[in-house]
């Protein structure tokens, strides 16, 4: 029996005050924007009936209401055609006075983001879907990173997680996510593995990781066999259950007292993604003004 117990306390990553931090310096930016005469503007198009995008939708609405962003939602339903959504996109990218442009997944009749992103202006792609965006971060070129992304390094920095020369292991390789948050994670230094449906022995490359990002939409997919003591945990994944509640990707129980930190669902990733969303919106109508 041993009497010494190697327990690790897991930190709670919380998103929840560092999402409120950032919302404040965008409110003071999009202040001095309008008393300026560009009072900043996001339109999110929609395309869908689905309930978790018509919820993140009303909350990016909310907190742009909350910041001194104007927030258009352009419901083009559920049966818009691909030349509809990409009519809408041409226009509001030829529009002056709008600086942020987002196209929600999921899309109608599974019509392909990243081809319609692609009538997103890059100087407005605060959600970094254009393949130009991608292509420019690829290269280690400026460009605006989708917001999940963003999130997870805006957390791990505020963490003070260091990155540099150090083992990250992204699961999920999806553009608005995976990928991009281990191009982010490479920019920093960091040594990147990136696993998906294919990779074979799941645990065995996430165990290697001292940073894991896991960003797949599966309940329970990492559990305390596929971490090492002492691993800090990013659960991007974001589960609806039956009860109406909403979990991640990593069995929360299994791995505290393992892992050194671990962010919530929810209060971890999501509330970032948001803040971050207007940050970039107002970052675009900054450089229009320029
Ligand atoms: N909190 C937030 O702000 C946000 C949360 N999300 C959530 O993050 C999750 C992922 O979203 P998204 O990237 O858009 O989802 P996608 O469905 O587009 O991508 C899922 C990825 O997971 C991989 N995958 C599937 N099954 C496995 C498996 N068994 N083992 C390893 N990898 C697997 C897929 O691999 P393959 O490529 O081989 O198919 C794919 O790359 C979802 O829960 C979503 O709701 C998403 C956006 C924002
Ligand atoms: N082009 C595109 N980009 C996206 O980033 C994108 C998308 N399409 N389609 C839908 C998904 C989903 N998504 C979420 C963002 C924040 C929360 C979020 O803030 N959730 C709260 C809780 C929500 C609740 O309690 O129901 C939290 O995690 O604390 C959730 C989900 C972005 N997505």
């Amino acid at each position: 029996m041993t009497l010494v117990s190697d327990e690790t306390t897991t930190a709670v990553l919380s998103g929840a005050e560092l999402a409120k931090d950032i919302r404040a310096r965008v409110t003071a930016t999009a202040a001095e924007l309008t008393d300026a005469g560009t009072p900043p503007r996001l339109a999110v198009v929609v395309a869908t009936d689905d309930e978790s995008t018509a919820w993140y939708v009303r909350s990016i609405a909310k907190a742009a209401a909350k910041t001194g962003i104007r927030c258009d939602v352009v419901d083009l339903g559920a049966d818009a055609t691909p030349e509809r959504i990409r009519g809408e996109l041409t226009a509001l990218s030829e529009e002056p006075s709008v600086h942020g442009i987002v196209l929600q997944t999921p899309l109608p009749g599974g019509a392909c983001l990243e081809e319609l992103a692609a009538a997103i202006a890059p100087e407005k792609d605060v959600d970094g879907a254009n393949p130009v965006s991608l292509g420019r971060l690829s290269a280690g070129l400026p460009a605006f990173a989708p917001a999940t992304a963003a999130a997870v390094l805006e957390l791990l920095d505020h963490y003070e997680i260091p990155l540099s020369g150090r083992r990250a292991v992204v699961v999920g390789r999806s553009n608005v996510v995976g990928r991009p948050a281990a191009q982010l994670l490479l920019r920093r230094d960091a040594t990147v593995t990136v696993c998906h449906r294919y990779t074979r022995d799941l645990a065995a490359h996430s165990r290697q990781a001292e940073v894991l990002v896991v960003a797949v939409g599966r309940i329970g997919l990492i559990g305390a066999e596929h971490i090492s003591p002492g691993a800090v945990v990013i659960d991007v994944g974001t589960n609806p259950t039956e009860d109406g509640g909403l979990v991640g990707d990593v069995d929360e129980r299994a791995v505290t007292g393992l892992a050194a930190g671990l962010t919530p669902v929810p209060g971890g990733v999501g509330p970032v993604t948001t803040a971050l969303l207007l940050r970039h919106t107002v970052e675009s109508a900054w450089r229009s003004t320029a």
